[in-house]
């Protein structure tokens, strides 16, 4: 489903990425973990067209990503999460699930000020399509809900919910546990096995919590240094004793394989 081959990405002298190649298959939960500052999160800006490589090709579904734009992306049907919430925290979650629609929304500003028929029913449909989320999440109870209020945790989720708002084929979940209990840990994992199972999503997952990796993935990917340095089910990577020295040295309690 995504190809990337031979992808490099520099910042003014440093090599975040270096000729990593990997290929996500559709239907699956695919990780990428690595140490701090492997390049990670790198990968996914580069997905979503935030950062332009300086070399490689990356394709999703026989498509060239590098041709589009980062809203052309959400419309081809790859949709993410942030390591940081980002939300508007002044908005309810009702709102904030909605803004997950506004890229692939058609509508231009003369049809919404005439207030005209098809802008009341594309309304009904999202707000629709805001409920089907919500009953997903089980948050319909917070529909009305400031974001500001909510606990880290169900703001993560109310992150998820509004890159599901677009009906992605691909969703990227960057750290969906950080900073989670392992209650809401469970919860998001309970979640992100629905996504791939009940919805059918392909997932690509960065973490860090190693139990949950190893737990839920189909394949995973370990980036150290920008590069790929072990690839394949999450027994053969746990036992890989590459990985295992890319990861001493990390101070990081939740960055240990258990
Ligand atoms: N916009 C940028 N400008 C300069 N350097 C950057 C930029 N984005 C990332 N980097 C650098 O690229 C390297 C890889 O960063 P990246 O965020 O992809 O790592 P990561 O594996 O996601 O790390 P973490 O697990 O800590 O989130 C780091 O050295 C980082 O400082």
């Amino acid at each position: 489903m995504l190809t990337f081959k031979d992808v490099t990405v520099q910042f003014a002298g440093l090599t975040a990425v270096k000729k990593l190649s990997f290929e996500v298959p559709e239907g699956q939960i695919y990780s990428i973990i690595g140490p701090n500052g492997a390049g990670k999160t790198t990968v996914f800006n580069c997905i979503s067209r935030f950062y332009k490589p300086v070399s490689g090709s990356i394709t999703f579904i026989g498509e060239d990503l590098m041709k589009l734009k980062p809203h052309q992306v959400i419309k081809r049907g790859i949709a993410r999460s942030f390591q940081n919430v980002e939300l508007f925290r002044e908005m309810t979650v009702l709102d904030n699930l909605l803004t997950g629609l506004h890229p692939i929304m058609k509508k231009n500003i003369l049809s919404i000020a005439l207030n005209l028929p098809s802008i009341k029913r594309d309304e009904r449909i999202a707000r629709e399509k805001a409920n089907e989320v919500m009953e997903m999440l089980n948050i319909e109870h917070l529909a009305y809900e400031k974001v500001s209020n909510l606990s880290f945790g169900y703001q993560k989720m109310v992150d998820i919910g509004r890159a599901m708002m677009s009906d992605p084929k691909l969703i990227l979940l960057d750290e969906p546990v950080a900073g989670m209990n392992s209650n809401e840990t469970e919860k998001i994992s309970q979640l992100i096995l629905k996504l791939k199972e009940e919805l059918n999503y392909t997932v690509l997952l960065i973490e860090h919590d190693m139990s949950l990796v190893m737990e839920i993935s189909d394949l995973v990917t370990v980036m150290s240094f920008g590069e790929k340095i072990a690839h394949g089910v999450p027994k053969e990577v746990q036992n890989n004793p590459v990985v295992i020295e890319a990861y001493l040295g990390e101070v990081e309690e939740d960055a240990q394989f258990v």
